[in-house]
């Protein structure tokens, strides 16, 4: 136990020290050229702050150099190595927090440990791990408080921002990306985080990249290295020190004492307010090159032969890529079925918390069971009661489905946290649809069987026990088919904005009733949508197997007219046998659903809830 873990924590510090190189970086998006040309470098161990006015490109040479954007020209290299896998070595912060609303801290940063370590680690370590970024974080007196959401107030902006940068920073990544980690945050607060994530860095042998907007005196000169940015072009980039010599000796605007370099230098970038667009390009193309002249001409251009201060020629160092190759795929599937385990956990844990998403909807589905029972309350089993039986199965697997758009908030938070951590590498589609899958079960269970208990023999619905189970299972298939996450999920994946998504859900299932043979009689359905829509409509197996479990081998009393003849609603074999009654078997004969298969009809179900599934991990895929 003890010794993989040690194998681990010798993997992730003895290796040998990164490089990431990004060599003239170009990147342009329709005709909008928003980086020119832009190089640098960093070791592990160094912190470079990516500066310059807003709409200088910081967020975009961030993401180019994380390898999450294309670079339309040049080269982003780790050890000399332009494949180097980085959701393997990098973990990236971005502006915006997105975290569990009903986790506390140390829930959420904990969970961020286990999805990254090696299932071996001991508890022990993954718990002092995690105490250490809180307390250098500085987030021991929250730690047990819930991260908040829209519903119950958390912690401050602030303290989320520095959850995120502890999620992070407790899978010590050999590379951290930081957009904006002092955002929300006070002068002194930002000073603490900088300088906790330098600690941990210069400890770990991390390399940290971040973009950052205005630092304090004391927050810039945390920073080794500088890359100072002004409309996609190079202004500096160089060690933090020297920026104040190039400002006087280069361009001739000396930092008055006590003043700070990086507000200084922001100041003489900043172009926004030049009158003309001719103007503001000018003034940048003259800074441009007067700094590509003084980098020249100083020395401040790094050259490949600095690599060798790392040991020696990289250029075969293809360490990452090896490390990942020889875990192998036992190795893999295992770290990917615990993976999964924890994913569960921690729904478990976000579902049973988070009363708006999930605990109202259980009591949705008691309000259900209640109108059901008390309106179509005691039904008699008679032909003239037919059409009010079959909306009762209509309407509970219409409006299960209606409900399903429910889970579209939840999603969308759960989805944000899921690209976030995807990216870092913690985990990836598979492990999360599976997970989500899972754990769903049980609670959609629990949610029909109260919706059944209560409507299904107030109802008056087939009084067998095989048929009331049967109709707990059937109702169980369809909810699952869609809840909570599935077909809004989907949706919701594919197009995460709730407005949207939830529009078109709702118009998804209204299309789902209008073609499953309920409304219209699926055969005067128009062809066109009898052939497909009809066929891979969840619901017309739902309703035709509860209409079977109800019908199949009841008798239904008939009418007996004033002038004494039997008249029923639907053609009945028993009349012409001198039985004034109607079979359910007719009726199901006239539905043209007697011969159907229950079997067949429920794999069918399970069949198409597995590819809403299979298509969510194929948009997650795609769409994240
Ligand atoms: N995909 C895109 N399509 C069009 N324009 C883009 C795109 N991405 C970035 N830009 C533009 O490129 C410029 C640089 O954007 P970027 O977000 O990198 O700047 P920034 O320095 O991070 O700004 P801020 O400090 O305000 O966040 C901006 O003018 C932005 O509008």
């Amino acid at each position: 136990m003890q010794s993989s873990t040690e194998d681990l924590e010798a993997q992730k510090t003895s290796e040998r020290p990164l490089v990431l190189e990004w060599e003239r970086i170009s990147f342009s998006v329709k005709n909008k050229h928003i980086l020119h040309d832009v190089s640098g470098r960093v070791e592990s161990g160094e912190m470079l702050a990516i500066m310059g006015p807003s709409g200088a490109g910081k967020s975009t040479i961030l993401d180019v150099i994380s390898k999450r954007t294309a670079a339309t020209s040049g080269s982003v290299t780790v050890n000399g190595d332009a494949g180097a896998d980085m959701s393997s070595l990098a973990s990236y912060v971005e502006q915006s927090d997105a975290l569990l609303g009903v986790l506390t801290v140390r829930e959420t940063i904990q969970y961020a440990a286990r999805l990254s370590l090696d299932p071996s680690t001991p508890a022990g370590d993954v718990r002092a791990r995690v105490e250490t970024v809180v307390s250098e974080l500085g987030l021991t007196d929250v730690v047990n408080s819930r991260i908040g959401n829209a519903v119950q107030r958390g912690i401050s902006g602030g303290q989320k921002r520095r959850v995120t940068i502890g999620s992070s920073l407790v899978t010590r990544p050999r590379i951290l990306f930081l957009d904006e980690p002092t955002s929300g945050l006070d002068s002194r607060t930002s000073r603490e985080v900088l300088s906790a994530i330098k600690s941990l860095a210069r400890t770990h042998n991390i390399l940290v990249v971040a973009s950052i907007h205005q630092p304090n005196w004391e927050t810039f000169a945390l920073f080794d290295k500088l890359l100072l940015l002004a409309r996609g072009k190079t202004m500096f980039y160089g060690p933090t020190d020297r920026l104040d010599v190039y400002l006087g000796d280069g361009l001739g605007c000396p930092v008055p004492q006590h003043a700070n370099p990086a507000d200084v230098a922001l100041d003489v970038f900043n172009t926004d307010f030049l009158a003309s667009s001719a103007q503001r390009e000018t003034h940048v193309d003259e800074f441009a090159t007067r700094w590509a002249e003084y980098a020249s001409t100083h020395g401040l251009v790094r050259e490949k032969d600095e690599h060798e201060t790392l040991g020696g020629d990289y250029a075969d160092d293809r360490e990452p890529r090896l490390v990942r190759r020889r875990k192998g795929l036992a190795h893999g599937v295992a770290r990917n079925l615990h993976r999964t385990a924890i994913l569960m956990e921690r729904n478990v844990l976000n579902y049973s918390r988070n009363l708006l998403a999930y605990g109202v909807r259980i009591a949705m589905y008691v309000g259900m069971g209640v109108m059901l029972a008390t309106i179509w309350v005691n039904l008699a089993q008679t032909s003239a009661k037919v059409n009010d039986r079959l909306s009762v199965h209509f309407f509970s697997v219409a409006f299960l489905g209606f409900m399903s758009v429910a889970g579209i908030p939840a999603f969308l938070e759960e989805r944000q946290v899921f690209v976030r951590e995807r990216m870092n590498g913690l985990y990836g589609p598979g492990a999360y649809v599976l997970a989500n899958s899972l754990v769903t079960l049980p609670y959609l269970f629990v949610c029909v069987v109260l919706f059944a208990v209560i409507s299904y023999w107030s109802i008056g619905l087939n009084p067998g026990a095989d048929q009331f189970f049967r109709f707990v299972g059937v109702l169980f298939l369809a909810v699952y088919v869609l809840t909570p996450a599935p077909q809004s999920a989907v949706v919701a994946a594919a197009l995460p904005i709730f407005v949207a998504s939830l529009a078109i859900a709702s118009f998804l299932n209204g299309f789902w009733m209008s073609v499953g043979g309920y409304f219209i009689r699926a055969v005067n359905l128009p062809r066109f949508w009898y052939y497909w829509a009809h066929f891979i409509d969840y619901q017309t197996y739902a309703f035709d197997l509860l209409v079977f479990n109800d019908f199949h081998g009841i008798t239904l009393g008939c009418a007996t007219l004033a002038d004494g003849s039997c008249f029923c609603d639907y053609p009945s074999s028993l009349v012409s046998a001198g039985e004034c009654a109607l079979a359910g078997d007719d009726v199901l004969q006239s539905l043209g659903i007697r011969g159907i298969s229950f079997k067949l009809y429920s794999a069918i179900l399970l069949l198409i809830a597995l590819i809403y599934r299979a298509l969510l991990y194929v948009v997650l895929v795609f769409k994240t």
